[in-house]
């Protein structure tokens, strides 16, 4: 299992992050795929959890960052993609080896460097279906070839988890299918697969578990099922001379039509056999009758204006009889909102992409998860409340994030956060005189009301820059901190995300959004996945050199990280400073917000 909490990389400072609070989960037994056009991250977020690439966040390998591994080719098989990235053109560029070494050769030299017998290389020539041609030269090989050799190397320790960054691109239509099934049967075989691809297609037909990133952001955390259903719409394509007329009928069979092309016509809502069986009954001649799968766009991640980054919190060390009344940990996370937590997104309507005579098709929810499963149940801290409905995963998955799914058809505006009745990010969040010297962002995430779920839905505040507010429960950091848990991602989410409603003071200039060097990630499910003994305050001066392992003192009354290897791990790598989020016990929620006792409870605190 693949555990990511809180990826965040900024290659250049005052540019927008190349990915940004990245948190999902990659469980075994099942093949995860990391989707996003051109530029969204993916790349990058694989090389962050694989330590090649210095950046903020936790990536866990079966509880392990990928450093702390002992064997890590036994434990983790590898397949990134070559120079120049992904994509067709590189396909030439994931070369296996060097261009005269012969497969076979390449490959039990691999194996003497893993430490394991030859006859596993010639095994596995044989399971990529290249023993036939294990004694040519690696510049004879094709592309896919060449991509079967290095998958032959990934495996050569036996490895439990694959992560592969687009290992089907550029490859032939038979190759990619092979690549499908191999990995499915990897899965299925109880690995963990991870896998980075741009093709929604795709991703639908191999995986069982879809993770969309936009611009580096998280918008979309899926069960394939779902996201077939939200991403890819079936229609049907019919071309004839007579679609004019098939059209009308069609259209009075209560199906959506629209133009496609000069001759052709796109209809969904009925099925192939019945527009011929019309079409046959009324003597239309067709050309061509054929389903298909269209796309509809990926929800959109907004881009944070005020502040958007978990490391623009700071994590105290909680005091738990601070929580503003009526947050109680396990509140829910109102429909639509972004799993992860931190970006809001622009929800589309699949209209956008289809012409107006389609009839409204669901949209591309953000985070719709419709699967809400149970929460592994976080270990208990002493001074926790305790979080009714909690329940344990019955594989720790932190995946189990629930998100309470949109219903389709429900309109943008319900699904939307209610701007309205958050409070916003800007002076009306900041900790006034009389509240402690707190970061912002925890304090905005305190001060939030009520899950928007409940809250009537109001129109979303206008003006330049500002963002929808994020439909993060307000609760969900008071919840995090009153259960013994730092949300600092739903923190950041908040600040980041809730509009300027009545703000006064202006959001920080762009260069200071991103500053790394002062990286707090989302650590809430750190504590949550059974840390949450080791909360010690962030005591450094903020600075990040990625090398000042271990270096901050755990506050006092700590319990001492160092009795936890795991945990010395998670609090000594580069970038993460665990701590506890400290609410204001003045904070409380504006009287705006739904009633409390309404709200349903998740047993996640951030399932945002
Ligand atoms: N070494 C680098 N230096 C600066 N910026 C980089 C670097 N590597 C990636 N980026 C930027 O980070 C962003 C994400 O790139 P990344 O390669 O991770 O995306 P991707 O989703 O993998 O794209 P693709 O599907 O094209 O491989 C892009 O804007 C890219 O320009």
């Amino acid at each position: 299992m693949i555990q990511i909490t809180g990826l965040t990389k900024v290659y250049r400072r005052g540019t927008p992050p190349a990915v940004l609070d990245l948190t999902f989960d990659a469980r075994a037994g099942a093949v995860t795929a990391l989707l996003g056009p051109e530029d969204a991250g993916k790349s990058t977020a694989l090389r962050l959890m694989l330590g090649l690439e210095r950046g903020q966040g936790v990536a866990l390998f079966d509880g392990r960052p990928y450093w702390r591994l002992r064997r890590p080719e036994r434990e983790v098989g590898v397949l990134l993609a070559g120079p120049g990235g992904s994509g067709a053109a590189s396909a030439a560029g994931v070369v296996a080896g060097h261009p005269g070494r012969r497969a076979q050769n390449h490959l039990r030299m691999l194996a003497a460097a893993v430490g394991v017998p030859t006859r596993r290389a010639d095994e596995l020539l044989e399971q990529t279906r290249l023993a036939a041609v294990g004694d040519q030269r690696l510049r004879t090989f094709s592309p896919g070839m060449h991509r079967r050799l290095a998958l032959a190397a990934a495996l050569l320790g036996d490895p439990g988890t694959l992560v592969l960054d687009a290992p089907t691109d550029g490859l032939s239509p038979r190759n990619a299918e092979w690549f499908h099934s191999f990995l499915r049967s990897f899965g299925a075989a109880g690995g963990t697969v991870l896998v980075t691809t741009r093709a929604p297609k795709e991703a639908a037909e191999l995986a069982d578990r879809v993770i969309t990133l936009d611009r580096g952001r998280l918008v979309a955390d899926q069960p394939v099922a779902e996201f077939r259903r939200t991403r890819l719409s079936p229609e049907v394509a019919v071309r004839g001379p007579q679609m004019a007329r098939l059209a009308d009928l069609l259209v009075g069979q209560g199906a959506q039509v629209r133009r496609d092309g000069g001759a052709g016509i796109a209809v969904a809502g009925i099925g192939r056999t019945e527009i011929g069986e019309l079409a046959y009954r009324n003597g239309i001649l067709l050309h061509e009758l054929a389903d298909r799968v269209v796309e509809q766009p990926a929800p959109r991640a907004t881009l944070p204006v005020a502040s958007g980054r978990s490391g623009r919190v700071r994590v105290q060390p909680s005091r738990a009889d601070s929580v503003p009344a009526g947050t109680v940990p396990g509140d829910s996370v109102p429909a639509g909102t972004v799993p992860g937590g931190s970006v809001p997104v622009e929800p589309r309507s699949a209209g956008a992409v289809l012409s107006g005579q389609r009839s409204a098709a669901p949209e591309p929810r953000s985070s719709a998860r419709s699967d809400a499963e149970p929460e592994p149940r976080r270990r208990p801290k002493p001074g926790d409340a305790p979080a009714a409905g909690t329940g344990p995963a019955s594989d720790g998955s932190a995946s189990t994030r629930p998100v309470a799914a949109r219903t389709a058809g429900a309109e943008p505006s319900a699904g939307r956060p209610a701007t309205g009745v958050l409070p916003v990010a800007g002076a009306q969040t900041r900790p006034g005189p009389a509240g402690p010297a707190e970061p912002q962002g925890a304090a905005s995430a305190q001060q939030m009301p009520r899950p928007a779920a409940e809250a009537p839905s109001t129109p979303p505040p206008t003006g330049g820059g500002v963002l929808p507010a994020l439909a993060l429960p307000a609760t969900a950091a008071a919840a995090a901190a009153a259960s013994g848990t730092s949300s600092t991602s739903a923190a950041a989410a908040t600040t980041a995300t809730s509009p300027g409603v009545g703000a006064t003071r202006p959001a920080p200039p762009e260069s200071d959004l991103f500053d790394e060097t002062k990286p707090t990630v989302a650590v809430d499910r750190l504590f949550r996945d059974g840390l949450s003994s080791l909360a010690w305050s962030e005591a450094g001066d903020g600075s990040d050199d990625g090398n000042d392992r271990g270096d901050a003192a755990p506050a006092a009354g700590a319990t001492d990280w160092r009795e936890d290897a795991v945990a010395g791990d998670l609090m000594t790598a580069d970038t993460v400073r665990l701590g506890r989020l400290t609410l204001p016990t003045e904070a409380t929620a504006p009287t705006s917000t739904a009633p409390t006792s309404t709200a349903p409870t998740t047993p996640d605190h951030r399932s945002e």
